[in-house]
């Protein structure tokens, strides 16, 4: 199996940069455990020394009660503060390393293609940053953690025993391990394929839940409403299924667990019981022994839930450690600002994926830093992948792709329930009330925001419902143009608007852009008109270019639809 295989790469990974805190937390829990036995062995020989010591006057006087009563006073207290460190600890360990693997997911995500993956599959991509990182905890504070401490406290329980009697605890400390570590072990055998089922149903009950809701318009109108019930229903059925199993895999390695400690007992019992009929100890050293077996038992319980869940642990790790193990290799190699170029693109092909072709081939381009150009051609010509291939948004697969810092404006304006600021401050997070006004009047969206009650308080619904689908274009276009970067590229950025405000707008983002570079995609005369060389993208290439105050520029740009 795969995940068993990629899982010590994995483990190291979680374990970067917090080892020390890890086995602090692992070292504070099998504290607490053996402060916990000790506490209830020592009472348990207390109880029953005290007892049959006031039996008789003559030892009731000479018994010693302080020390023993101080020890367990003592256990007591190490075992309460142990049980809080190990909590904090562990806990702060675990969302620690949780936190470093998110970062480095969203980074993995963050690179060429991750958009895209976004928009096909969102529902996916969230899972996997939230519930498959959360599910990777499992391995230190569900398994990792007991499994020490529970170890940790066979082994001194059979080594406590055995100086009552040598084979009484090399009898009762390997069965403990055995049985203990066996039940578990089997419990993840019978549960691995449960646990992953659930998981894959709780995903697809979400997934259908969220789309019945998103859609529920849609899904109306179709008479597709019941179909959609229908599915959500059928991913209810297969989580309860899954859980029913898990449930028992979790029921059943509790009862054996119970089994194996009752055998155990019975068997630290006929072992006392014998060794106090032969006089070889007392019945307070017998108590002692008894309680001791009872308490180093209780800890294998806790790895039973982490055992039955492995299967959702591992699921995780197939899912994620592609993403996580690979190297953050950017696409695009950024080009010093000091040089001359804002663009440089030599052989570079780019392909989407699932395509049976290459949209780019062996291309060559550079551009000039702070000059305007424009890339057209009919749809389909390869005018946007061009622009995400210089934005590192589509990775080549042969050539070169060097750029200065670069913001994109795509064709899709991806707003976010937040508010106007909000939103734009995404671009620039210390930008100032008027620069958000000049940006948004830059966009030609200021007087629009100003006549809203609430201006740049007023919140947005996801994907910016609360605005025409014009002024998001434009909100996303004030975004852009508040991103300090020297490349803007731009697809199609006043597609949506009417031509009064669309000339406004060009005018303003030419303003704007002062002497940055700008790259802009489209199929309008107006727009083109911005450049300073227009370039016509095709058949994987660059077809034709000519440089404004050329007869070739005014060619191309009369073939440019109006308006
Ligand atoms: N994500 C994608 N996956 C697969 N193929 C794609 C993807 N995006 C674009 N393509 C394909 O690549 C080719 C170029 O598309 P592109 O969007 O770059 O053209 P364009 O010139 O910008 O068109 P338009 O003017 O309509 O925006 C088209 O054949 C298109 O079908």
């Amino acid at each position: 199996m795969s995940a068993l295989r990629l899982l010590p790469a994995i483990l190291r990974l979680l374990a970067e940069g917090h080892r020390g805190r890890l086995a602090l937390g692992a070292l504070l829990a099998a504290a607490t455990v053996l402060a916990g036995i000790a506490l209830l062995g020592l009472s348990g020989w207390f109880i029953t020394a005290t007892a049959l010591a006031g039996l008789v006057p003559a030892t009731a006087l000479v018994f010693d009660v302080f020390a023993p009563a101080a020890a367990i006073r003592l256990l007591a207290l190490v075992r309460t503060a142990a049980r809080y460190g190990e909590r904090l600890v562990t806990h702060d360990a675990t969302l620690r390393t949780l936190e470093t693997l998110r970062v480095r997911l969203f980074r993995a995500y963050a690179l060429p293609g991750a958009a895209r993956g976004l928009l096909a599959r969102p529902g996916r991509m969230l899972f996997r940053l939230t519930s498959d990182i959360d599910a990777l905890e499992s391995f230190y504070l569900r398994l990792g953690v007991p499994a020490i401490a529970a170890v940790g406290a066979a082994l001194v329980a059979g080594a406590a025993l055995s100086f009552i009697d040598g084979w009484l605890g090399l009898g009762f400390g390997p069965f403990l391990v055995f049985a203990g570590l066996g039940v578990p072990l089997l419990a993840a055998l019978v549960g691995r394929r449960a646990a992953r089922r659930r998981a894959l149903g709780l995903e697809a009950l979400r997934v259908r839940t969220i789309d019945l809701v998103d859609g529920q318009t849609d899904l109306l109108l179709a008479g597709r409403m019941p179909a959609q019930l229908g599915a959500a229903k059928r991913a209810d059925a297969y989580l309860a299924a899954a859980d029913d199993r898990l449930n028992r895999a979790e029921c059943g390695a509790g009862f054996l667990l119970g089994i194996a400690g009752c055998l155990g007992l019975v068997g630290v019992l006929l072992a006392c019981a014998l060794l106090v009929e032969q006089g070889a100890i007392g019945t307070p050293v017998a108590a002692f022994a008894l309680l001791l077996a009872l308490a180093a038992m209780e800890p294998f319980a806790a790895l039973r839930r982490g055992a039955v869940e492995i299967g959702r642990s591992l699921l995780a790790v197939d899912r994620l450690a592609p993403t996580l193990l690979s190297p953050l290799v950017p696409s695009v190699v950024p080009l010093p600002l000091d040089q001359r170029l804002a663009v440089e693109i030599r052989g570079a092909t780019c392909r989407h994926d699932g395509a049976a072709a290459p949209v780019l081939t062996a291309l060559d381009l550079a551009i000039a830093k702070g000059e305007r150009v424009a890339l057209i051609g009919p749809s389909g010509a390869g005018k946007s992948s061009l622009m995400q291939a210089i934005a590192g948004e589509l990775p080549q697969s042969a050539g070169h792709v060097a750029t200065l810092p670069s913001a994109l404006l795509t064709q899709r304006s991806e707003l976010f329930r937040d508010t106007v600021a909000g939103n734009l401050r995404l671009a620039h997070a210390g930008a100032s009330e008027a620069e958000l006004w000049a940006a948004l009047d830059a966009a030609g969206l200021g007087a629009d925001i100003r006549a809203l009650p609430h201006g740049l308080a007023t919140r947005l619904g996801d994907g910016g419902l609360g605005l025409s689908g014009g002024q998001g274009r434009r909100l996303a276009l004030a975004r852009l143009l508040l991103r300090p970067v020297p490349l803007w590229l731009l697809d199609e950025p006043t597609e949506a608007l009417d031509g009064a405000v669309a000339a406004d707008v060009l005018a303003r983002v030419a303003a704007a852009a002062s002497d940055r570079t700008l790259v802009i995609a489209t199929h309008l005369r107006r727009e083109a008109a911005l450049a300073d060389r227009l370039i016509a993208v095709g058949g994987g290439g660059i077809q034709r270019e000519a440089r404004k105050g050329t007869p070739g520029y005014d060619d191309m740009l009369a073939g440019l639809r109006a308006g």
